[in-house]
């Protein structure tokens, strides 16, 4: 009786659920457009107050949401007739942290929040008395252009020292806080809650499967990388067992290595793609960066920036105030007011970050009069491939021609080779660091990883996947994680792993659809309506569709699959593979986790009824 009595009590009157879906999105535009506002003042001015400002407002939202999910679960929504309207619902009541019961302890998850931002955002290095330097631009640069291996370490053991190494009690708290949180709303861990974006129950097998179809051509990358760098700086500076020390790739993290292009460069005597100087030489400046962007996505048909963009945004890195230097851009929620912020330099590796910023404000401005609930990507690796793929066309050596960055381009087979591999040390490079964050992360979220196994565990997937070692030894007092912004900052990552794989679905479907001939990496979308148009259609859906069928409309394909980077990167493979030949691998370097001590995870599964059934049979005797 007590069920059947609950479930009448449900509102089943459709046309009042789509009343109280309008009204909560008009209210949902105002708390969002609050709660925005101050979360941009405090990343574009970071002060105490401002920080406590933006902390109130989350907590503002928080409380929205909760109203909104307890109002929304008196309809009867599972049974709605109405698919679009039943889809409205299952993402009102589904409201994340913000399902936090007990509001001092959400007040208290926000709070370490920002504390970890600030921590991140306000670090420095100090090298010498003299030289004390932040991440952005300084060390930035210096693990660009320095080749001193010493001086890099320095610099990569000091940002660890004062950034991750000073999270991790905070970070504990923070995961315990956010699981809390979440298992209110109806999820098991927050990596569970993370994974239910992309709505694919064999979303973590596909990812497996994924990373092992593309593994062959970073192992390639590696060995041809890891060969090179000991030249330059001796093999005796390297792990007999196949490592690369994690401070020489070009880059903090070792994510992407094309500031290694100068030592990787295939063929020398070849015209330089690398089209900083070219910038620098014709005075670019951070918002001719932007305008170049804005420039490309009109040239398809697609929608400019407003005014509030260029009046608003905040395009290079402020002399007079603390600011979160990590690009990002903005949705404000009132359909009129997008904006980025970054710390521009006049460098080709910037206006690459320009174009991804762009791609998350073109989504925004396509998907702007959709419902509150709907403004995101199709998945989230949606929203982070838009820019890449339109930068992809950029980066030709055709595209930055036809724009005066590069003069008489020579078009001959070591020309591509050059160029395949500047797009690899990009691309290629990135995918194991895109893979293993989130997989250190989830570990971290059920439990499989507690605090005193947090270093460890990074760095066993840091060598499996990448075959990077760290060039001191680490302890648990070290917490290197959390020297990666989107740690502290709790983004998402697999996010980017899967958008560098569709973004050559994408990259593939539209030079089909602008009928470009000619091998995939010589494709260039400029000024095609056609591309444009396919492109808009689907961005105009936000999350409004299951993310198969919006990628369906642009690609013909319904699945993440590696065949498009693959064949974009066929001719570097086999050049390559000539090069190796059979001085490839790592694996066995890598500890096991199995054969680990007793307390690692699996073990404890077949541990675990063993010891219950002891346990059962003394107390049976
Ligand atoms: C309000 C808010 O936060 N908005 C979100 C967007 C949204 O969710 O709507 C946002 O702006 N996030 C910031 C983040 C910045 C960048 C980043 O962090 N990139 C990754 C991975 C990567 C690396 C190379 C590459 O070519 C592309 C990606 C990294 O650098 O590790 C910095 C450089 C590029 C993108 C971003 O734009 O994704
Ligand atoms: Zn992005």
């Amino acid at each position: 009786l007590t069920t059947t009595s609950v479930l009448c009590d449900l509102i089943t009157d459709e046309e009042a659920a789509k009343q109280f879906a309008d009204d909560v999105n008009i209210k949902a535009e105002e708390v969002n457009f609050r709660y925005v506002s101050a979360a941009w003042t405090y990343n574009t001015n970071i002060t105490q107050e401002n920080q406590e400002a933006m902390v109130a407002e989350s907590l503002r939202l928080a409380e929205f949401d909760q109203e909104v999910a307890h109002n929304a679960s008196a309809f009867f929504w599972t049974n709605f007739t109405d698919t679009n309207l039943r889809r409205i619902f299952s993402r009102l009541v589904d409201i994340g942290t913000a399902a936090m019961p007990d509001t001092e302890k959400l007040e208290r998850l926000n709070h370490i929040q920002s504390e970890m931002r600030t921590i991140y955002s306000t670090g420095e290095v100090c090298l010498s008395e003299s030289e004390c330097l932040p991440l952005d631009p300084d060390l930035t640069r210096l693990f660009a252009e320095s080749r001193d291996y010493d001086r890099l370490l320095a610099a990569w053991q000091g940002w660890r020292d004062v950034s991750g190494k000073k999270m991790k009690d905070l970070y504990e708290e923070f995961v315990a806080l956010s699981n809390e949180a979440i298992l209110a709303n109806g999820y098991e861990d927050t990596g569970a809650y993370w994974r239910s974006w992309y709505d694919t129950p064999t979303f973590e097998e596909d990812l497996v499967d994924l990373f092992e179809t593309l593994k062959p051509l970073y192992v390639n990358l590696h060995a041809y990388t890891r060969k090179k760098l000991r030249e330059l700086y001796g093999a005796d500076k390297f792990p007999s067992t196949g490592q690369i020390p994690a401070h020489l790739l070009g880059n903090m993290w070792a994510q992407t290595w094309n500031n290694l292009y100068d030592v990787l460069e295939p063929y020398q005597n070849k015209d330089s793609i690398d089209v900083t100087p070219e910038m620098i030489r014709q005075n670019f400046t951070a918002i001719k960066m932007f305008e170049v962007s804005d420039e490309f996505f009109e040239s398809l048909g697609m929608i400019k920036m407003p005014d509030s963009f260029w009046n608003y945004s905040m395009l290079s890195k402020p002399d007079d105030r603390d600011v979160v230097c990590h690009a990002s851009a903005w949705d404000f929620y009132n359909r009129q007011d997008f904006r980025v912020k970054q710390c521009t330099e006049i460098t080709m590796e910037d206006l690459i970050t320009v174009h991804h910023e762009m791609g998350h404000i073109e989504y925004f401005l396509q998907y702007k009069d959709q419902p509150v609930v709907y403004r995101g990507g199709a998945n989230p690796g949606f929203h982070e491939a838009v820019g890449d793929v339109i930068s992809l066309s950029v980066q030709t050596p055709e595209h930055l021609e036809k724009i005066g960055l590069i003069q008489n381009v020579t078009n001959d087979n070591e020309a591509d080779i050059n160029f395949l591999m500047r797009m690899a040390l990009q691309k290629i490079a990135f995918l194991p660091f895109g893979y293993l964050i989130d997989q250190w992360r989830w570990s971290v979220f059920s439990g499989e990883t507690p605090k005193d196994k947090y270093n460890e565990k990074w760095w066993d997937l840091r060598c499996k996947y990448q075959g990077v070692s760290p060039p001191v030894t680490r302890t648990e007092e070290d917490f290197d994680p959390a020297a990666k912004f989107h740690i502290p900052n709790n983004t998402p990552y697999i996010r980017y792993f899967v958008s560098f794989v569709i973004q050559f679905q994408f990259h593939r479907a539209l030079c089909n659809a602008s009928e470009q001939s000619g091998p995939l990496h010589h494709c260039d979308i400029y000024r095609n309506q056609l591309a444009g148009t396919k492109l808009s259609d689907m961005l105009k859906l936000g999350s409004s569709l299951p993310w198969p069928e919006a990628m369906m409309m642009v690609s013909g394909e319904d699945k993440m699959n590696g065949t498009a980077l693959m064949e974009y990167f066929q001719p570097l493979t086999e050049w390559l593979q000539e090069q190796n030949g059979n001085d490839i691998g790592w694996e066995d370097a890598c500890p096991k986790p199995d054969t680990k001590d007793p307390s690692s995870s699996n073990m404890n599964v077949i541990s675990l009824p063993l010891f219950m059934a002891a346990v059962l049979y003394s107390l049976l005797k």
